[in-house]
């Protein structure tokens, strides 16, 4: 097998006539990482894909794989291949046949095909099923003889563009252990293009949070979903309660906001902002359901939070109980389930508690659409 390599943006622009698709983008990817662009449609994702297999030409910048750059070479001088959503198999060509077409086309033997076809089936865990027919196969399955079709090339970086939107939920989830696992064991980078936060959140080395045609955050799942550097990352990756106001005092690593509607609240400052923040800045503070909980009647201070119950819902794990937010929006507040009794708080105020390392404040900016 191919060995992965790095790929870089570096200052990329692309433009369609006047509108910019991609603005200014510069990211580092290891070779051999799993890196998956995430944002909502339209944001460019694509495009950037397209840049990288050599389908488009980008307007400035450059884009280097291996350390090469490839302005000028064409998209099958490059060492990528690329998988769709829609995966074209031919329907009546054997799983076998399918995964080695290229080398027919290029004039290998059958011999030859089929002993490549063979490794590449068991890398993907289809040992046996290379002389069925694709309409033979579940969905899911048909996913891996495209990945299999895809590698026979010995690619060096495999891109993928939302390849599993068109499978169903379960089979989708499962799929995500499964290429993770492919990848691991091939070894070569993986760029993943995806809306999907639980698809990125689970296969990624890194993810780049991409909004209307700009990078926001390039980092680790763990760092994007506890640690986001913009509004947008906040709010796009998981569920979030935003509090929005201004900073009333910055202490190192922590703010002091005085939010719109739920008095002064202690948040620590997000590292990407550490140092950028002044008083007076308008700030969004963000806390997840789960970081909230039932504080004892009457608890005060800068990491309590007063709100009027709406209304309550009760989804299995957890008890959730909405309250008025700021700005129209609910604040949200999930109780694990452990069996315990739950009353009824409808149109009661409550005191909520927080710990100070579990809020976040950025700059205020664009939040993700709901
Ligand atoms: N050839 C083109 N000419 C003009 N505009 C284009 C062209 N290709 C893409 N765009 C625009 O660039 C923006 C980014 O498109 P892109 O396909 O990269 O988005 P995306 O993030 O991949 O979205 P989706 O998840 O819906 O595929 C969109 O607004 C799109 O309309």
């Amino acid at each position: 097998m191919s060995a992965g390599v790095g790929v870089d943006l570096e200052n990329l622009w692309i433009r369609f006539g006047d509108f910019v698709a991609v603005r200014d983008a510069n990211v580092h990817i290891n070779g051999g990482d799993f890196f998956s662009f995430l944002g909502p449609s339209g944001c460019g994702k694509t495009t950037i894909l397209r840049a990288v297999s050599g389908f488009l030409e980008p307007s400035e910048g450059n884009v280097l794989i291996g350390g090469n750059n490839m302005k000028g070479i064409g998209p099958n001088k490059r060492p990528t291949a690329l998988i769709f959503q829609n995966l074209a198999l031919f329907p009546l060509m054997k799983v076998w046949e399918n995964i080695t077409f290229s080398m027919e086309i290029a004039g290998a033997s059958a011999k030859e095909r089929r002993k490549r076809a063979d490794e590449l089936l068991d890398m993907i865990a289809l040992s046996d099923q290379g002389d069925k027919l694709p309409s033979e196969l579940s969905g899911g399955q048909r996913q891996r003889v495209a990945i299999a079709r895809a590698l026979c090339a010995e690619p060096h970086v495999l891109l993928l563009d939302e390849p599993l939107s068109a499978l169903d939920l379960k089979l989708r989830q499962h799929m995500r252990t499964e290429l993770r696992e492919i990848q691991k064991r091939v070894g070569i980078t993986f760029i993943y293009i995806t809306h999907d936060q639980g698809e990125a959140l689970t296969m990624s080395d890194d993810i780049a949070v991409m909004r209307a045609g700009v990078i926001d955050q390039i980092g680790d799942g763990k760092t994007i979903y506890n640690d986001p550097a913009t509004a947008f990352a906040a709010s796009f990756v998981g569920e979030n309660n935003v509090f929005r106001g201004k900073v009333l005092e910055v202490d190192g690593t922590e703010a002091l906001i005085r939010t719109n509607r739920s008095g002064v609240l202690r948040s620590r400052i997000s590292t990407a902002n550490v140092g950028k923040m002044n008083v007076g800045d308008d700030a969004m503070m963000f806390i997840r359901p789960e970081a909230l909980s039932l504080a004892a009647k009457g608890s005060t201070g800068d990491h309590y939070v007063t709100a009027q119950v709406t209304h309550e819902e009760f989804e299995g794990n957890s008890f959730n109980i909405f309250m008025a937010g700021d700005g129209g929006k609910e604040i949200k507040v999930a109780i694990p389930n452990h069996g315990q009794s739950f009353d009824d708080h409808t149109g009661q105020a409550m005191t909520l508690e927080y710990e100070v390392d579990n809020a976040v404040v950025v700059p205020a900016g664009e939040l993700a659409a709901e």
